[in-house]
């Protein structure tokens, strides 16, 4: 059996995103994003789910910035998951002063808790769960949670299906340490790490090479390198498996332009997103130009 270390704790979302990534595997609660993943960094886990971005409010930064640094990790599955949540209390709470939650969370039920809970202040904490660890500690009043954090925690529901925006979603990782890819199956996604020199084009330069051989973007965040201010890593993911000729073609130019570029791995898409491919971008017109090329070399022009 594997061991998957999950951001925790018991009860929240990314448990569930664990639990359908690795069905049946024995799952390591860890209390922030960086220790689920320095958990696989160090062997104590197989493999980490990880929340990776929200539909509401974008990139997981943490999640972000722990995959580009200290030893290389790549995702091998992906999960999308619809996001509503529960508001919890302890039995017999009759006055609302305090709010606490993730802050991802916060700001989708932002507007439900002024319509509803005029006054009560928003608090972040670590994780969803975490809120309905300490709202059960007497430290606050309500948890905005998952729906399953009710099942973990002798809290009592206020509300149920609760979200600013219908159908958001949020998408989660399952990371290991390089080795075996998953297989393409022609609806993946491939994510890299660059951090590009700041110099002009320097991030056009990148998305060029990918641009000229017809390859879909499907994200693009920056983060701050944190060492001088203004140097940003540029987090790109976009259509395709390692695995093709001209995704591999992409990446090979991407490392000539840029040393540092991190390969963050090649997976299943999970939100039915279809592979869109240029004419004369195909696979076999990479595979056909190498072949004609080497047959110019060889004085038998096809
Ligand atoms: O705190 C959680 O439950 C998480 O898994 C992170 C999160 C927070 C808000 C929406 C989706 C995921």
């Amino acid at each position: 059996m594997s061991r998957i270390a999950y951001f925790g704790p018991q009860g929240t979302f990314t448990e569930q995103a664990a639990r359908r990534l690795a069905p049946g595997e024995e799952l390591i609660p860890a209390e922030t994003i960086p220790a689920a993943l320095a958990a696989v960094r160090s062997g104590a886990a197989d493999a980490a789910c990880v929340p990776i971005e929200n539909s509401v409010e974008g990139a997981v930064t943490a999640t972000l910035d722990s995959l580009s640094e200290a030893e290389p990790l790549v995702a091998v599955a992906e999960a999308l998951l619809p996001v509503h949540f529960s508001v919890l209390t302890r039995p017999g709470t009759t006055e609302i002063r305090t709010v606490a939650s993730h802050p991802h969370a916060l700001a989708q039920v932002r507007h439900w808790v002024e319509a509803n809970l005029p006054g009560a202040h928003p608090v972040a904490t670590s994780s969803t769960a975490a809120a309905a660890v300490a709202v059960d500690a007497g430290e606050f009043d309500a948890a905005v949670t998952a729906p399953v954090a009710v099942e973990h925690y002798p809290l009592q529901v206020l509300a149920t299906e609760v979200a600013d925006v219908r159908d958001a979603k949020t998408r989660f990782l399952l990371v290991r340490a390089p080795g075996e890819l998953p297989a393409p199956t022609g609806a993946d996604r491939t994510s890299i790490v660059a951090a590009a020199t700041n110099r002009t084009g320097a991030l056009a330069e990148l998305l060029t090479e990918l641009a000229v051989r017809g390859i879909n973007l499907t994200k693009l965040d920056a983060r701050p390198t944190r060492n001088n201010f203004g140097e940003y890593r540029f987090f790109i993911d976009f259509e395709g498996h390692v695995a093709e000729p001209r995704i591999g073609d992409a990446l090979a130019a991407l490392r000539r332009r840029c040393r540092n570029v991190r390969f963050l791995g090649s997976h299943p898409r999970a939100d039915n997103g279809t592979t869109e491919i240029e004419p004369g971008a195909a696979n076999e017109d990479f595979t056909d130009a190498i072949g004609w090329v080497e047959s110019v070399r060889k004085g038998a022009q096809a």
